[in-house]
């Protein structure tokens, strides 16, 4: 069906598809670093992520070098309706020097500022608490040791600090994102002493100001990792009450739950504590397994809890998956259009009409408006997008997606 019909079709249920679209443009994703090289990052050194993450799999084409991955991420971005922004690891750093993670600073990542602002993109950062000796116990902000612990502090205050620059380069606040991986295999006796200690150091890296319009500070929870299955010290209620106390953002990752747990679901319930949100879309398989997101009931139902909740001008949509079993740029194409194509499912629900019948206590309405409307022609209305900002779709995706890496796969 072409567009006009489509247009038509949804005009039948009261949805403009125009202003669908016109919102839909508006909306960045913040594509993750890590997807292109498997998490291992530019510092000098060898060795796996740690912290009881693994990008499992040996498809060609890893990027190997920070050109590498920008010319990757080039490739994906033209391949992506939209503008969106990158979110880098503190262990992505381009540049001759070694510093130890405590020695970090802006000069270190310069060429990825030149680069975000001539390709017209915002930046994202993340201290890297993992894949260093000195995280090796799986603990760091909360290890009984003051000085591992004041290692891992220093290196949180100049991600802050290079985040803050970043944002005031760009002109767009950069959002910090702190995961740590700490935790015990086994049942600990003391979790009280080890949740202080992780917020006295929360408290001392968030201690400098930094100005919002700059920089941002998000806080990630988990429920459990490999290696640290019996107690994770940064878990969801701590977070949870450390992000309202500080107003810091909360990231909601969607691996990061027991698997009967409807991440969006928790939504709204954050929303009415937090003024704002940060997302990282993923898709856990049985565990926190990192698959690349579909176009799912789970992406599908969060996309309109953000829409029908009037979340989208608080929540900063990152995503976070890695998967080495298929064409790294692909994962991204995919799985970053599948977050559009959620998101623009959500625009052209008839919710008013979905409200109404749900505030009448009229049920019936509510499942066969939901059901019905999956009929309608939300392909075109997509392939209209993808033609208005010049990238391909379908089999002509497919195509580009094999050229690509086929020029990729020779690297050693
Ligand atoms: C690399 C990321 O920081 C990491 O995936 C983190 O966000 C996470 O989700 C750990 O499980
Ligand atoms: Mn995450």
């Amino acid at each position: 069906m072409g567009y006009e019909n489509a247009k038509a079709a949804f005009a039948e249920w009261g949805v403009d598809t125009e202003a669908a679209l016109a919102r839909l443009k508006t909306i960045p994703i913040s594509m993750h670093c890590w997807q292109g090289d498997d998490v291992v990052g530019f510092e000098q050194k060898t060795g796996s992520s740690g912290g009881g993450i693994q990008a499992t799999g040996n498809h060609p084409g890893r990027a190997r070098t920070p050109d590498e991955l920008r010319a990757d991420l080039e490739f994906a971005y033209a391949m992506i309706p939209g503008r969106h922004r990158l979110n880098l690891h503190a262990m992505y750093l381009d540049t001759e020097a070694t510093p130890d993670r405590d020695e970090i600073e802006i000069a270190h990542f310069a060429p990825w500022v030149d680069w975000a602002r001539a390709q017209g993109i915002g930046l994202d950062f993340n201290p890297t608490f993992f894949a260093h000796a000195k995280a090796d116990d799986n603990l760091t902000l909360s290890h009984p040791d003051p000085g591992i612990r004041d290692f891992w502090i220093e290196h949180g205050k100049r991600s802050r600090e290079i985040a803050a620059g970043m944002g005031a380069a760009l002109g767009s606040a950069c959002v910090n994102n702190i995961w740590v991986p700490d935790g015990y295999k086994d049942t600990p006796v003391d979790r009280m002493a080890a949740r202080a200690r992780l917020e006295a150091s929360l408290d001392a890296m968030l201690a400098p100001p930094q100005d919002r319009a700059r920089m941002l500070d998000a806080v990630e929870s988990k429920l459990f990792g490999i290696g640290v299955e019996a107690c994770t010290v940064g878990s969801h209620e701590f977070y949870m009450g450390y992000a309202i106390r500080k107003g810091t953002l909360l990231c909601l990752d969607m691996g990061h739950f027991h698997p009967t747990e409807n991440i969006a679901d928790k939504l709204s319930a954050v929303a009415l504590s937090l003024d704002e949100i940060l997302l990282h879309v993923s898709r856990p398989m049985r565990w926190d397994s990192d698959h690349v997101i579909l176009l799912d009931d789970d992406i599908l139902q969060m996309a309109q809890e953000l829409v029908s909740a009037d979340l989208l001008g608080r929540t900063r949509i990152g995503l976070d998956f890695f998967d080495a079993t298929i064409s790294r740029t692909a994962a991204w194409v995919i799985g970053t259009r599948n977050m559009q194509k959620a998101l623009l499912r959500a625009l052209l629900m008839p919710l008013d009409r979905l409200r109404a019948a749900e505030d009448a206590l009229d049920f019936t309405t509510r499942l066969v408006v939901t059901e019905e409307v999956k009929d309608l022609p939300f392909g075109a209305v997509w392939a209209e997008f993808a033609a208005r900002e010049d990238v391909p779709n379908g089999q002509k995706l497919i195509r580009e997606l094999d050229r690509y890496q086929a020029q990729v796969s020779g690297r050693g």
